[in-house]
């Protein structure tokens, strides 16, 4: 419960309308315990000789009350039930941006899929609780009080045999609620296993045809579907069973206040305008007696997703912003100067024995072009990735301009770098949109950028050129395709320092070479961490680094590397035999 506490500031910031709501509940209570006095009335007018306008009188109070009671009612719907959907939306809105300043090694260990569950399936109990929840729980308080008090100004006994079945019929109420509950949250794990069953087929479906594992993956598909189809039929029949029982019971709750009332009017203690006013106040309270069960479990629910909710807001980002940060984040102008690693290291949080990365110093003076080789898993990708900041080093440190990056404000060293990664990303937009991605101008244009990238031609061959729509993940792209509009991407910023992390695997050895060409002729001024396997590319560059697991092995240039005789060189040769024996086949 004390989760729900974290509540407090949205539910401050809505307190007008809120109290406002509060008030309504009172008035909507009030009218309509108030009505049935009249109608009791009214009733017990007609059993003597009586005046017909009195009668009329007295319904007509009957409806005004009832009207006025209906009119509060809609606004306190208005009122608490509108503030649930605000505060729902001020919620989902944090927890997206809470989400945005979370670090990479968050995302390295919490699903996605995780994720969206929390801001949608939890987000909804929480607002079922600020809404329906917040509202039965006053109403039904108010209902009961008004109710009772009225109920016991006609008759205590009858009172004491009208409530005898209630406690009953709220535990009840729980116990099927908690039950509904489990089957719900069985049928919700089933719904998110189909969910994520259909997502991975369709964006895999290429590996799933070319397996034949079309009907194997149907098979699992009806499966899943069959188990989610007989778990919602037994809900609803537990749902059915459910209401039937309560209808009953409401029913035959009446049964002793009709039998002692009968009684009371044989032996004149009651009047039967009393008793049918008597019958009123029982419907009347069979809703809000039920609604006790059912608000606890709305408020169980609640105070759990709140908790999962609370893990997401607690988990602080671990790169934050430096309090001093020199230069704003929304500065315009790229950071310049060298570029320097000074015995740094780094080893993933999630395998603290494990070091990636061991004393790499180097520095690239601006301007200059660094290759790194090395095999796969050297911590190549690892090295690249603590430029921008997605990763910080666990020791040693990384300047720019003789700064240290961590004293720097991330916004201005992310604009100073454009960093296309491994593994591209392009998002379901145009073309143009995804190489524009946030630029806001002021630096290369779209044209001149794809251009660079060597992607311009091919985008003009598209019927809708730059305005083309791209497919999720790009799919409407071919493998180069996607990493050149990646390249495009990382220059709108006109950074000063470029980071290419085989950015350009995807492309034939002559594109690569033209596109480096390209990028030398074009952005003479900008620093280029280049990672690659293929010599032809990096053998251009000032400088190579050979990354052997975690520890630079070799440094140098090409020539200087070939003649140490050692990875490099090694490499150098086997790439030239391929070259040999494709020329000759
Ligand atoms: N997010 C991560 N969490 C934990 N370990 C990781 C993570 N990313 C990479 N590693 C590990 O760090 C090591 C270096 O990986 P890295 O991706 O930097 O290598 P690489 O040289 O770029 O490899 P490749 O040439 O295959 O891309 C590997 O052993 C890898 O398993």
């Amino acid at each position: 419960m004390k989760n729900l506490l974290a509540l407090r500031p949205y539910l401050f910031r809505y307190r007008k309308s809120l109290a406002t709501g509060i008030v309504c509940v009172v008035a909507t209570n009030f009218f309509a315990v108030a009505a049935p006095r009249f109608l009791g009335e009214a009733i017990d007018l007609m059993g003597k000789p009586f005046e017909m306008h009195e009668i009329l009188r007295k319904t007509g109070l009957y409806i005004l009350f009832s009207a006025l009671s209906g009119i509060t009612l809609y606004l306190v719907r208005q009122l608490i039930i509108v503030t649930s959907r605000h505060i729902e939306f001020d919620l989902k809105n944090d927890y997206y941006a809470h989400l945005q300043t979370l670090s990479t090694s968050f995302y390295d260990t919490t699903g996605s899929g995780e994720l969206i569950s929390r801001g949608t399936n939890d987000l909804n109990a929480i607002r079922d609780f600020l809404g329906p929840g917040i509202m039965y729980s006053i109403n039904t308080l108010f209902r009961l009080l008004f109710a009772i008090v009225a109920m016991l100004s006609i008759s205590p006994l009858l009172t004491l045999f009208a409530l005898l079945p209630a406690p009953f019929l709220s535990w009840s109420v729980y116990k099927t609620g908690v039950s509904l509950q489990h089957q719900s949250k069985k049928i919700q794990e089933n719904y998110a296993a189909i969910t994520n069953l259909v997502q991975e087929n369709i964006s895999g479906i290429r590996v799933v045809r070319n397996y034949n594992r079309e009907e194997w993956e149907t098979s699992r598909f009806e499966a899943l579907n069959q188990d989610y189809y007989d778990k919602n039929l037994r809900l609803g029949r537990i749902q059915a069973g459910f209401m039937a029982v309560l209808t009953a019971m409401t029913a035959l709750s009446l049964i002793p206040v009709i039998w002692a009332g009968g009684i009371g009017v044989m032996k004149g203690t009651i009047s039967i305008g009393d008793i049918a006013q008597f019958v009123v106040y029982v419907t009347m309270l069979s809703w809000p007696i039920i609604s006790i069960g059912w608000v606890t479990n709305i408020i169980q629910k609640a105070a759990a997703a709140q908790g999962r909710l609370d893990e997401i807001f607690d988990t602080k980002p671990e790169i934050v912003e430096p309090s001093d940060a020199g230069l704003t984040a929304d500065t315009k102008k790229p950071l310049k100067g060298e570029l320097r690693f000074d015995n740094v290291g780094f080893t993933y949080p999630s395998q603290p024995d494990r070091p990636v990365l061991r004393n790499i110093s180097f520095t690239v003076e601006p301007g200059a072009k660094l290759a790194i080789v090395g095999a796969t898993g050297s911590g190549k990708s690892t090295l690249v990735n603590l430029i921008p900041r997605l990763y910080d080093p666990t020791s040693g440190r990384i300047t720019i301009a003789g700064q240290d990056i961590k004293t720097m404000s991330i916004g201005a060293i992310r604009r100073t770098i454009g960093f296309v990664p491994q593994s591209n990303f392009l998002f379901s937009d145009t073309i143009r949109n995804n190489i524009d991605f946030g630029s806001n101008g002021g630096g290369i244009d779209v044209i001149e950028a794809s251009r660079i990238a060597m992607l311009h031609d091919d985008v003009e061959d598209f019927p809708d050129r730059f305005d083309t729509m791209l497919g999720e993940k790009g799919i409407n792209l071919s493998g180069g395709q996607k990493q050149r509009a990646c390249i495009a991407r990382a220059l709108q910023w006109h950074p000063s320092i470029l980071v290419l992390d085989d950015a350009l695997s995807a492309v034939d050895t002559a594109t690569e070479a033209s596109i480096f060409d390209g990028l030398l002729k074009k952005l003479p001024e900008t620093t280029i961490v280049l990672i690659s396997h293929r010599i032809s590319t990096v053998r251009n560059c000032d400088r190579i680094i050979v990354l052997h697991d975690g520890q630079i092995a070799e440094s140098g240039t090409h020539e200087e590397l070939l003649k140490n005789g050692r990875y490099y060189a090694d490499l150098y040769m086997k790439q030239m035999l391929e070259e040999e024996i494709s020329a000759l086949s």
